[in-house]
């Protein structure tokens, strides 16, 4: 049976390495960094910390030990924040096989550099494109921890490796779709969660849903700008990579991405909202890594330049609306 090893004990890590667990193509470890959570989920089935009341297949086994969990992986799946993940890379290369295939389920751009966090995989390793892939979608851990129906892409530019996946994960309430458009996937997950950042501010401010849907229809054209410039198919942004994503992440509670800015835009400070944030909030600093990118190939960016503004030089929700309504009128365009 292939062995995979899930590197990321958060939310996101446990609930898709009980997706595996569940499809039962796979032996499955997870690998946290507490030796206490790897303990609660081998002997009472849980994460109680990033998933708590959660009951995980008992076939789930997990470590803290990294070379434990990937001895023998034929496939590799990463769940740290993205800015993390270079440096977890650089410790967990020696122990990496040459044959494995890496799949990203981050949704974030690296800072300094502005690579998708495939691009970061395949440096960092060394590998080709057939084996590096991503899944992407609209998929709130919480919901997917307890067995909801969810949808899912599984990316990769090589498509037998994106359909091999798609056969280890596919379960009765989780379906992954393949696709071979690795650019588009992976920039539509990065760049919902800017979008949700400003819907999250809206809603703090109280506006209603005239305000979600433009913020959610004008924050999916800026996305399909950049990434179609990126080489992307446009199609994959109006899929679930793109619309599907955005729809779940902008509408739900659930999402840190709408609630951190939710807390923003209710009139907390920054440094209050980053104190009250547990968990990974991949559009705060992303915002800048994707404005980057779009500065780099001359795209317009309206909503990741409020963003942007308001994570990290000091723009009230309030000014980052009026500079957004005040732009010069413009003939509504979808795409390049
Ligand atoms: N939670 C979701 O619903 C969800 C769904 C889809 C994709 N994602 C994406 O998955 C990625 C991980 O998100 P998450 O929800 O699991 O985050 P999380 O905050 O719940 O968990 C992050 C995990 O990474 C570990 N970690 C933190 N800093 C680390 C470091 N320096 N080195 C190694 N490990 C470190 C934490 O201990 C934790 O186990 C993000 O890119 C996120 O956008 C999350
Ligand atoms: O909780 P968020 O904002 O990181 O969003 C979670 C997922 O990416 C939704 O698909």
């Amino acid at each position: 049976m292939t062995k995979v090893a899930v590197m990321g004990g958060g939310s996101w890590g446990t609930a898709f390495a009980n997706v595996l667990a569940d499809a039962g193509q796979a032996r499955t470890v997870l690998c946290g960094r507490r030796a206490e959570i790897a303990a609660a989920v081998n002997e009472r089935h849980e994460n109680p910390d990033y998933l708590p009341g959660v009951k995980l297949n008992p076939e789930l086994s997990a470590t803290a030990d990294p070379a434990e969990a990937l001895d023998g992986a034929e496939v590799v799946v990463v769940a740290v924040p993205s800015q993390t993940l270079r440096a977890n890379l650089r410790t967990w290369a020696p122990h990496i096989g040459p044959g494995a295939v890496v799949v990203s389920l981050m949704k974030g751009v690296e800072l300094g550099t502005s690579l998708r966090m495939s691009e970061v995989i395949a440096e960092e390793l060394a590998l080709p494109e057939s084996q590096v892939a991503v899944v992407t979608g609209p998929n709130l851990a919480r919901e997917i921890a307890e067995r909801q129906p969810a949808t899912a892409v599984v990316a990769c530019p090589h498509e037998p490796t994106a359909v091999r996946l798609q056969h280890l994960c596919k379960s009765a309430y989780f379906r992954p779709y393949s696709s071979t458009d690795l650019v588009g996937a992976e920039l539509g997950g990065a760049v919902k969660n800017v979008i949700a950042l400003a819907v999250g501010v809206a809603v703090g401010m109280g506006f209603g849903d005239n305000a979600k849907a433009s913020l959610i229809t004008r924050g999916l054209a800026e996305t399909v700008r950049l990434a179609v410039a990126l080489g992307a198919d446009e199609h994959t942004l109006a899929g679930l990579a793109g619309m599907g994503d955005l729809v779940a992440t902008c509408s739900s509670p659930l999402s840190r991405n709408r609630t951190f800015g939710e807390r923003l835009g209710s009139g907390l400070t920054l440094e209050q909202v980053v104190a009250e944030t547990k968990q990974t909030a991949e559009g705060v600093k992303s915002s800048e890594s994707i404005l980057a990118l779009a500065r780099k190939h001359g795209i317009d960016m309206p909503i990741t330049e409020a963003v942007v503004g308001m994570m990290h030089h000091d723009l009230s929700p309030a000014e980052a609306l009026l500079a957004f309504m005040s732009r010069s009128a413009k003939p509504e365009r979808y795409g390049v």
